[in-house]
């Protein structure tokens, strides 16, 4: 049994044009330890089936098929303790945008204290600077001092990851965490990242665009598109010899000495332009 098993995985969101269908068949299974990247172009149902593990949909959001079992338990079928069980003490998520998921109202060591007594752990200052020294933050007493709004996107960025290992969760679900930042901080950033779950052995799912530091930091790669797995093996195969279609293309549109000799253009507009129409991921409109 896999920690992680995605199967045939259908998400629908409700929306005033009609039904779109994030994922549609989506099967990805991920055992314990394991840092897993999943790629694929802008809408392609990353952050759909990272948040899915977790049951945490947006409202207007639900599962249409298929299945998500977390250590062999389908969250579909968990009740709300079950699931707050779940989500704290099995998952970590890093946001992609960490500001706007931080409470502005409230200073940072006043969030992380939360964390730590919902967990029974040591809220004292000395204890939460601590948490923010394991992601390298220089002057931590100070950090704890201040209001989201106060950090740079990189602090936030840490003070994210600081909330989510606190957690020592088993699964780490990181939805590109640097997309906002300079090359160096998101270097350092990723860093951090993966040496933490290293030394939890945490089971990394980092969903991504920057197949550099996918290549850098995962052993294995699954290729998103349209709601499914297209391909998925080890990262080193899939980019140095990609099989599908559209992870050539994928490939071939990235500004990345992985660039391969291919025409640059997504694999939509490749398929768009052979059917003579416009492609159109919603359903039931
Ligand atoms: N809350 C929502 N309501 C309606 N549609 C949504 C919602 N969230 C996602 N979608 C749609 O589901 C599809 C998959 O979106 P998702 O955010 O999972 O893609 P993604 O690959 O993570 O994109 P990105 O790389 O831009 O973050 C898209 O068509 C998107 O517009």
């Amino acid at each position: 049994m896999s920690l992680i098993e995605i199967d045939d995985l259908v998400v629908e969101f409700r929306t005033p044009r009609g039904t779109v269908r994030a994922l549609a068949g989506a099967t990805l299974h991920a055992s314990a330890g394991e840092r897993i990247a999943i790629v694929g172009e802008s809408g392609s149902g990353k952050s759909t089936i990272g948040t899915a593990i977790g049951a945490l949909l947006p409202a207007n959001g639900g599962f249409a098929g298929g299945t998500v079992r977390v250590d062999g338990v389908d969250v579909g079928t968990l009740d709300r303790p079950g699931l707050r069980r779940l989500r704290r003490e099995t998952l970590g998520f890093i946001p992609q945008d960490p500001i706007a998921t931080l409470n502005p109202t409230m200073r940072v060591g006043g969030q992380l204290a939360l964390v730590v007594r919902d967990l029974g752990g040591d809220a004292s200052r000395a204890a939460l600077a601590q948490l923010l020294e394991e992601v390298q933050i220089a002057d931590p007493a100070d950090v704890l001092r201040r209001f989201p709004h106060q950090l740079s996107g990189g602090m936030a960025q840490r003070v994210a990851i600081a909330i989510a290992m606190a957690r020592r969760p088993r699964i780490l679900i990181a939805d590109e965490p640097t997309a906002a930042l300079d090359a160096n901080v998101r270097r350092e950033v990723l860093k951090l990242v993966f040496e933490a779950a290293e030394q939890t052995g945490a089971t990394v799912v980092w969903l991504s665009h920057d197949l550099d530091a996918v290549a850098k930091w995962c052993r294995r790669v699954a290729v998103m598109y349209r709601g499914r797995i297209v391909e998925d093996g080890p990262t080193a195969s899939v980019l140095e010899a990609p099989e599908h279609p559209y992870t050539q293309s994928l490939l071939a549109a990235m500004p990345s000495r992985l660039r391969r000799g291919v025409e640059v253009r997504t694999y939509t507009e490749m398929l768009a332009s052979q059917a003579g129409e416009p492609d159109d991921a919603e359903v039931g409109a």
